[in-house]
């Protein structure tokens, strides 16, 4: 592969309990927008294993059948499994990226109505519960050091995304091991921005290939590393910040040359404030012109969902 790369001690790991915790976070996430955490319950190996556990009984337990099954929701706005190759970027050929990877999502404020009885019998519900709460309380963590970051009025941030009223997404990923002459190119996941505010993401074992863009433009990897939590901003921080705050180019490649690509397991919690929440700067810099429109969290996700799926999203929905 042409890209450089960087080693992972270029990105800063932040104690959250250290008094330099939110002068550390602004530098990354002025910078590359991404940086590790430690500190936080979620980030603990105990936590991670468990997650894991889960993961794996969920992903290679359940029969193609079962997981299939498991898609439930509204139209454009379905949740929980996603097969490999069932979500893409890109209208035209050249653009068109496919992500082999399968998912389980879950959102914040699902009533035990909305689940399929296949989850809640399993346990898996009771499971994925929990884990969502741990990852909304290091999201809270973060967003908390975010605003003292900014010079926010406390709670501007955070209490926007509390669990009870936010529309966050829990995410289990697994990518299938695979040969790589099943595959062009090497993306496992293709280049993008997340839609959300932060994401928190967990690489629940060292298969490696995660990558992010650093403003040079060059391609990084990002290892694993014990005890710690990655969140990067995403678009709608960024834009809410008045692009102060960097969204952070990424994707999942396979870094090594050899044949068999490994099995993969990441957990993702993508934050986001209710659909009626309105994302305008000026509330957060008065006295700066804006560098977009104001615009509400719930239009702004569908805008973005339509730029990068394109008429697959419009399908979709409609
Ligand atoms: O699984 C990973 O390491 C990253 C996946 C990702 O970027 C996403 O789901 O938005
Ligand atoms: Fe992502």
């Amino acid at each position: 592969m042409p890209d450089s790369t960087i080693t992972q001690s270029d990105i800063i790991t932040i104690d959250v309990t250290s008094p330099f915790a939110s002068q550390q976070l602004l530098e990354a996430y002025t910078t590359t927008g991404i940086a590790y955490f430690t500190g936080l319950p979620i980030a603990t190996e105990a936590f991670q294993a468990r997650v894991l556990e889960t993961a794996q009984r969920f992903f290679l337990g359940f029969t193609a059948e079962q997981k299939a099954a498991l898609r439930f929701g509204v139209p454009g706005y379905i949740r929980g499994y996603s097969g490999p190759g069932s979500e893409q970027y890109g209208d035209t050929a050249d653009t068109y990226q496919e992500h082999y990877v399968e998912s389980l999502d879950i959102v914040s404020g699902m009533t035990i109505r909305q689940w399929p009885d296949l989850l809640i019998d399993s346990g898996l519900m009771d499971e994925l519960e929990q884990y969502r709460r741990v990852a909304a309380q290091a999201a809270t963590i973060i967003l908390t050091l975010t605003e003292k970051a900014l010079k926010l009025t406390p709670g501007f941030l955070a209490t926007k995304h509390a669990l009870s009223r936010g529309n966050s997404t829990f995410r289990l990923n697994h990518y299938p091991a695979m040969m790589q002459n099943q595959r062009k190119g090497s993306i496992r996941f293709g280049e993008h921005t997340d839609f959300d505010t932060i994401s928190l993401l967990l690489l629940l074992d060292d298969a490696g290939g995660l990558q992010f863009q650093n403003p040079r433009g060059e391609w990084c990897s990002l290892k694993r590393k014990p005890n710690t939590l990655l969140v990067h901003v995403a678009d709608m921080l960024a834009r809410w910040s008045n692009e102060r705050l960097v969204a952070t180019p990424h994707r999942v490649y396979a870094e090594d040359q050899d044949d068999l690509w490994p099995e993969r397991y990441t957990m993702i919690f993508f934050a986001a404030p209710p659909s009626n929440t309105w994302v305008d700067s000026k509330d957060l810099f008065p006295d700066e012109p804006n560098k977009y429109p104001p615009v509400s969290a719930g239009d702004y996700l569908k805008q973005r969902l339509e730029q990068i799926y394109g008429s697959s999203y419009r399908e979709k929905i409609g």
